[in-house]
């Protein structure tokens, strides 16, 4: 009996042993990963049902990844595959998401590395490293190879084309050409914010030849991520998903992401059974605004221009009727002394130019307050010009809606610069004018919201509406 036992003994011992030697044997691969650490090969069980709202590139992707799960057919055929895809816009949108989805799809092994480890951690060495990485793939194929920040390897080479980038740039440029994507399913996608820096050799048939734009999520799409973000989160039932998507105008992915998970640690943290909309609407606060900061201190005479800077944004979007305020605050929070939460009434596919000039009038309506109340300005208002800087210029450059044509400007032609500079000050300057020309004739308001604001240290729209209507004056004078 006793040897019976000792025999199973051996027996398991050896089983665990050939199972983890076996393992070692089968995944022996290390890619550089993108937290500087060496990260193992593997298989994401990540697919297309985790990444919500981008529907139409999901579409776009399907035949790769047919092509992916069915290489004998395609290969018979003789057909051709992309070797290499582009997805482009901007951060936190779910590039990486959709890359592993993609490995998830065609239980295909998935590497994901960063291009800018490449040229900072992997110094003199980067251009091995994208040799082995190769290899690696097209041995445990099929295979999704990710490089995030694509642009950090693959912008336009220098001329004498030595640095360490550049090598590394042209050992990519030799390992796509290398591998033929009908032997092979390999499949490499690379995410930058920048598709404008890539050197146009990157980008050439046969390289990355599909580029594919994933730019922020609409109204729906903000919620349908809400959604997958909440699914195993126990809600109150008076949670709406609709309304906190319609509030969070202007995010991505990866701050939805947070605001859900946000709101379960504070539901856990105020002993909660479910997460209701308290915890949401903080959790939005939050991830706007970076964590409230009680007990900082700003002077009284600061605290009354960031009063007024921000009277002035809600008052003008209220009289102009742009946007419905959700909140305005004086609490300072991350690096912004005071807030506008804008809730749109919903997402607009198409402005007008009588639009985009009224949400540049909102915009300014900041620093006109300061220049009509102080007589002075502050450097609050940087954020604000940047924004309607770049309105101006798009609605010149873009559109077709100024003095200087019905026409598209090209951004690297200098020709025009000088005139395209020139009719944006004048489109920013009209609508500073009539700006304060509205704040000026509606003073009175003013200075009631900042009284209120200054009392209560935020307001929200509805508290904002009533101060303009229950003012015996308030005759909604707009320029
Ligand atoms: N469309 C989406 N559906 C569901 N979750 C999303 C979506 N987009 C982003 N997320 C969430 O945000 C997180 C971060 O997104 P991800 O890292 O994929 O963005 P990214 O575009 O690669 O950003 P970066 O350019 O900064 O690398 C994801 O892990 C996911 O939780
Ligand atoms: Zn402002």
């Amino acid at each position: 009996m006793i040897w019976v036992l000792i025999l199973l003994v051996v027996f398991a011992i050896s089983f665990f042993y050939l199972m983890f030697y076996d393992d070692r044997e089968l995944s022996p691969v290390t890619v550089p990963g993108t937290k500087g650490k060496e990260k193992e090969q593997n298989r994401p069980s990540t697919t297309f049902k985790d990444v919500a709202g981008l529907d139409e590139v999901i579409e776009e992707l399907q035949d790769i990844v047919d092509y992916m799960n069915n290489t004998q057919k395609y290969r018979a055929m003789g057909a051709k595959f992309p070797k290499g895809i582009i997805f482009y816009g901007p951060p936190g949108t779910g590039k990486t998401l959709l890359a592993s989805a993609m490995a998830g799809e065609t239980r295909a092994a998935f590497y994901p590395v960063s291009g800018s480890e490449f040229v900072e951690k992997y110094v003199g060495v980067g251009a091995s490293r994208i040799r082995a990485l190769f290899q690696k793939a097209r041995k445990t194929a099929p295979s999704v190879i990710f490089i995030d920040e694509i642009d950090a390897v693959g912008s336009r080479r220098n001329v004498d084309n030595n640095s360490e980038k550049d090598q590394t740039l042209n050992q990519l440029l030799v390992e796509m050409d290398g591998f033929n994507s009908n032997d092979e399913a390999v499949i490499v996608i690379g995410a930058t914010n920048r598709l404008d820096l890539l050197d146009e050799a990157l980008l050439r048939p046969g390289r990355f030849d599909r580029h594919i734009f994933i730019g922020h999520p609409n109204l729906r799409a903000r919620e349908e991520i809400l959604r997958v973000h909440t699914k195993n989160k126990p809600l109150e039932p008076d949670v709406d998903l609709k309304e906190l998507a319609m509030k969070t105008f202007g995010m991505t992915g990866a701050h939805l992401a947070s605001i859900a998970n946000e709101a379960a640690i504070l539901a856990v943290r105020r002993g909660k059974k479910r997460i209701g909309c308290d915890e949401f609407n903080e959790a939005i606060e939050r991830v706007i605004a970076g964590i409230e900061k009680k007990n900082a201190y700003v002077i009284e005479k600061e605290k009354l221009i960031v009063a007024y800077h921000e009277a002035g944004h809600a008052l003008i979007s209220n009289l102009l009727k742009v946007n419905t305020i959700s909140k305005i605050s004086i609490v300072p929070r991350g690096h912004a002394l005071g807030y506008v939460l804008n809730l749109p009434n919903e997402d607009n596919f198409l402005e007008t130019k009588t639009q985009l000039l009224n949400r540049m009038c909102v915009l300014l309506g900041g620093r006109a307050a300061e220049e009509l109340i102080f007589k002075d300005v502050s450097s609050g208002a940087q954020n604000d010009l940047k924004e309607v800087t770049q309105i101006a210029l798009t609605m010149i450059t873009s559109y077709g809606m100024s003095d200087i044509g019905k026409r598209v400007y090209d951004g690297q032609n200098t020709r025009y610069s000088e005139e395209i500079d020139r009719e944006v000050n004048k489109i920013i300057d009209m609508c500073y004018k009539e700006t304060l020309a509205i704040l000026e004739k509606n003073k009175n308001l003013l200075d009631k919201i900042v009284n209120k604001l200054l009392e209560a240290n935020s307001l929200n729209g509805y508290e904002i509406d009533e101060i303009i209507k229950s003012s015996k004056s308030s005759r909604m004078v707009t320029a």
